[in-house]
């Protein structure tokens, strides 16, 4: 029998995994074995759980929710305010835009609804997901549909309403390429603005979808030094590590054991890092369990196989596992 994963980092943070109303069932062994947390990869998103102005569907989440709750596992609500996976509804009136009040309105709704059914069972959320712009000339915030409606204050009236639904649950900004010098200053600089006027958050998400080549751990310490000198927690909410830069083409029918070898390098030197600065993580999440589930097969390159994750196909741990749990 392998260490557990969670048993072996239960005085470092707890270990999460995104799950699915399916693979709560096919990889159940290694989730209750492993994991000490669980997150909704999709189903409590507003594409699932809000498909209509006056359809609310929980069907799917409360699924993943009493399994959380029957297995003993912490619960991370994902995700309120983004720009994937919502909706067009949100944002129209009648034949035209939706008005800025409308746009307030329905977002206060969708948060108070949404946190209000899973209050008590979810102690995080990320509120405001991926709002800060990718490339380096562009302003702060991204163009995004919530950005358009509201303005500039959306981030702000989404962690307000996140605080009155919940005042218990923590409260996340999160993001990715998190670690990139200019990215993670304007997300820092976001954040900044958001403790300053008095805004409740509680922390930040580093998604962390990394790959075997980047980024390397100078820049992963600049980036997690940099957020919690704002005294917020942080997380590590959605740990991959690809086998391919981003886009990269190059495909494998079966993966070369020298990237198993390089990944479980990487996975060794990030936990090494993550050990380290243990004070400031209050969780780390990988972005799935096992590779025979990743997003990252056929994303972004249709037909490109990956195998991220700790755990193979066969739900075997991977040499990337054993160079976390022994240390
Ligand atoms: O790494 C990226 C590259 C391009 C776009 C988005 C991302 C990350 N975006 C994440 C990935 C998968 C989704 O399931 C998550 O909800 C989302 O937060």
């Amino acid at each position: 029998m392998v260490g557990s994963l969670c048993k072996t980092y239960k005085e470092y943070f707890p270990i999460g995994a995104a799950v699915n109303s399916f693979s709560i069932n096919t990889h159940k062994e290694l989730i209750v074995n492993h994991f000490s947390g669980i997150t909704p990869e999709n189903q409590m998103k507003p594409q699932f759980v809000h498909p209509a102005e006056h359809l609310y569907d929980f069907e799917q989440g409360d699924i993943i929710a009493d399994f959380a709750e029957e297995n003993n596992l912490l619960l991370r609500g994902h995700t309120l305010i983004w720009h994937n996976q919502t909706p067009d509804w949100f944002f129209k009136d009648g034949g035209g835009p939706v008005s800025r009040s409308l746009a307030l309105k329905r977002m206060k709704e969708h948060i108070y609804t949404v946190m209000g059914h899973y209050r008590g069972r979810t102690y995080a959320w990320d509120v405001v997901n991926e709002a800060v712009a990718d490339n380096a000339e562009a302003p702060v915030l991204r163009q995004a549909p919530w950005l358009a409606a509201i303005g500039e204050d959306y981030v702000e009236y989404a962690f307000r309403y996140a605080r009155e639904a919940d005042p218990a649950a923590k409260l996340y900004y999160n993001d990715y390429n998190e670690c990139d010098p200019v990215k993670s200053r304007k997300i820092y600089d976001l954040v900044k603005s958001l403790i300053d006027h008095g805004i409740p958050v509680d922390g930040i998400g580093m998604q962390g979808h990394w790959n075997i080549y980047a980024p390397e751990p100078d820049k992963i310490r600049r980036a997690v030094e940099l957020y919690a000198s704002l005294g917020v927690s942080l997380q590590i909410t959605e740990l991959d590590i690809s086998m391919f830069r981003f886009d990269d083409r190059t495909a494998y029918e079966k993966v070369p054991d020298k990237l198993l070898e390089l990944q479980a390098e990487r996975y060794e030197e990030i936990f090494k890092l993550l050990r380290e600065y243990r004070d400031l993580f209050a969780g780390v999440t990988l972005w799935g369990i096992a590779d025979d589930d990743t997003w990252l097969s056929d994303f972004p390159v249709k037909g490109r196989r990956n195998w991220p994750l700790l755990f193979d196909d066969e739900h075997k741990p991977k040499k990337a596992f054993d160079s976390i749990v022994v240390f």
